[in-house]
């Protein structure tokens, strides 16, 4: 198996405004993690009305503390780790980026309650795995920096939870500033979601219109 630290963590076409100032440390890996743990234990409970108010109050304690750490979201690190699965965003599900060559890209990916529609993967999810993997390929190999302008899913079978599925990604096709990507989600054999998405390289003053936007937001 191969490990996704073997990957290059950032394309250096992808533009400054994106790249960390903070050196992310395993510490904060972890405690994503942790935050991943409540997520999936809050969804699978029925505390009682005690319960549930004590663990609100815990919650909103660990808010407080963070609070007192804010940075900008130039600055924050969810999100950007890019050598570790789920780049330290809890809301993104594990992904298990495998290879990504010039043209193909593969992944591992299970997901838990917490992603469920019901007994099943949410639909919202299957695009968010897609995005990720398919927008990994067609911004590496030195592509200038591009933004999704389309991801149609088709769902074709219920995708299982706490099952590892597999993920694929392929670039299909380049015509001027537009890369067409291909995906497909499978469990075992069977093809549970495929997807067509396009990538439209950025524009420079689009670029710094993004940059702009970054320095312009509220903290
Ligand atoms: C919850 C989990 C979270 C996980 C953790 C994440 C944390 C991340 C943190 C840190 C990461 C650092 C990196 C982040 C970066 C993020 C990037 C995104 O997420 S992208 C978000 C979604 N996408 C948009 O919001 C695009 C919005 N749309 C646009 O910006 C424009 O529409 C754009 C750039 C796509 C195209 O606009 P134009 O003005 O540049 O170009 P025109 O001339 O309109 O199109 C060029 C060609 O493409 C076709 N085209 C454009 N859109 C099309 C469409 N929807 N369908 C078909 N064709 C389309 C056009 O027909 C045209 O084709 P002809 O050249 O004429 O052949």
């Amino acid at each position: 198996m191969t490990e996704s630290t073997t990957l290059d963590i950032w394309n250096p076409g992808w533009p400054d405004p994106f790249r960390p100032t903070v050196d992310a440390d395993d510490e904060y890996a972890d405690l994503v993690d942790a935050l991943r743990e409540v997520q999936e234990a809050v969804t699978r409970s029925l505390p009682t009305p005690e319960a549930a108010a004590e663990a609100a109050a815990t919650l909103r304690e660990v808010a407080r503390q963070m609070r007192s750490h804010e940075v900008d979201e130039d600055t924050q690190i969810a999100g950007k780790r890019w050598d570790i699965p789920g780049k330290a965003h809890a809301l993104a599900p594990v992904l298990h980026i495998d290879t990504v060559t010039d043209t193909t890209a593969t992944g591992r990916v299970t997901v838990g309650r917490f992603h469920s529609g019901r007994y099943a993967m949410n639909g919202g999810v299957t695009p968010l795995i897609f995005d990720e993997l398919l927008a990994r390929l067609a911004n590496s190999a030195g592509r200038p920096w591009g933004r999704t302008a389309y991801l149609n899913v088709n769902f074709r079978a219920l995708a299982p939870l706490h099952t590892e599925l597999t993920v694929t990604a392929e670039l299909v096709g380049q015509e001027g500033r537009k890369r067409f990507l291909r995906g497909a989600m499978y469990h075992g054999d069977i093809l549970v979601a495929d997807v067509d998405g396009l990538w439209v390289e950025l524009k420079p003053e689009q670029t710094q219109n993004i940059s702009k936007d970054l320095e312009g937001r509220d903290r």
